[in-house]
């Protein structure tokens, strides 16, 4: 795996011997005068799968927007690979693919750039690209079927076709933990097959570790169990570690979009669509 992967410091010793990637202390939030989330204490370790379930307003988005800062607690702390949030700087260690909403049919950007933004940042938008970047940008459209789409204006893409987009946006700058707010929501079937195949992959070869929201309870009772690791109002974390697979040789996360490229899975997909 990544040689250069870094732990964040061990913030407690635990019996455990992966660090703790996530941590909420006593976590509350709440809109207005509505309570959406009431002292959640609980930690997601190096190597995690946590599935996140919860019916239609429990507050799982709340969360992951708490989680990757764009939200505060209104009580108690966060801490990202060891730091607490406030003092939190390595963006570029988490890739987080937010609730597909409709994209401004406007919004100027080629699909090309917004996969690359996920290496540069929103500054990098419209930057002179470095070649190894260009194949890093070209091995993360071919995982996911999209490289005939790769000179399109995102916002001419159909929904399915964006959430793909932003999945190699997040995945393009091989992060350590990958957040995703129900990532297969408007993709069909097969493809959805495809991409938890391929999620599933990732955690058990790579050190990468997952949180995840879905309302896919098959897929997630599959992988995850049936039982929830912890239970807080309404949200559920079903929890599953790779503790006991090995390593990938291979030391990047783009051999797994490679590896998947070569079969090709989302190849009906895109002929489908071209
Ligand atoms: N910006 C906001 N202002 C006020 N209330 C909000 C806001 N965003 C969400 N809420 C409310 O907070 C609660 C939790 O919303 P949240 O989006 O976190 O739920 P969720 O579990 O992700 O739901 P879903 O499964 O429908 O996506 C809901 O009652 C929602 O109406």
């Amino acid at each position: 795996m990544r040689a250069n992967r870094q732990s964040g410091p061990k913030t407690q010793q635990s019996d455990h011997c992966h660090a703790p990637v996530i941590e909420l202390e006593d976590v509350s939030f709440g809109y207005d005068h509505q309570k959406v989330i009431q002292q959640l204490h609980f930690q997601i370790l190096e190597r995690d799968f946590v599935g996140l379930i919860g019916s239609n307003g429990a507050g799982k988005t709340t969360l992951l927007r708490m989680i990757v800062g764009l939200l505060k607690p209104t009580e108690g702390s966060i801490r990202l690979f060891g730091t607490p949030m406030n003092r939190f700087k390595d963006w570029d260690r988490i890739g987080y693919v937010p609730q597909r909403n409709a994209f401004n049919p406007l919004f100027p950007a080629t699909v090309k750039e917004v996969v690359m933004s996920g290496l540069y940042g929103r500054k990098g938008l419209f930057r002179r690209i470095a070649k190894k970047d260009q194949q890093k940008c070209t091995d993360a459209l071919g995982a996911l079927g999209i490289e005939h789409l790769r000179d399109r204006k995102i916002g001419q893409l159909s929904g399915g076709q964006q959430q793909r987009v932003f999945l190699a946006r997040a995945l393009i700058h091989n992060p350590e933990l990958l957040i995703l707010d129900e990532p297969t929501v408007g993709i069909d079937t097969e493809t959805q097959r495809m991409f938890f195949q391929m999620i599933q992959h990732m955690h058990q070869h790579h050190q990468i570790t997952f949180l995840m929201v879905s309302h896919d309870l098959d897929m997630m009772h599959a992988y995850l169990g049936d039982q929830a690791k912890q239970v807080n109002g309404k949200l559920q974390f079903h929890v599953r570690h790779s503790h006991e697979t090995q390593d990938c040789s291979e030391d990047d996360l783009m051999h797994t979009l490679r590896h998947l490229q070569s079969e090709r899975p989302f190849e009906a997909m895109a002929v489908k669509e071209g």
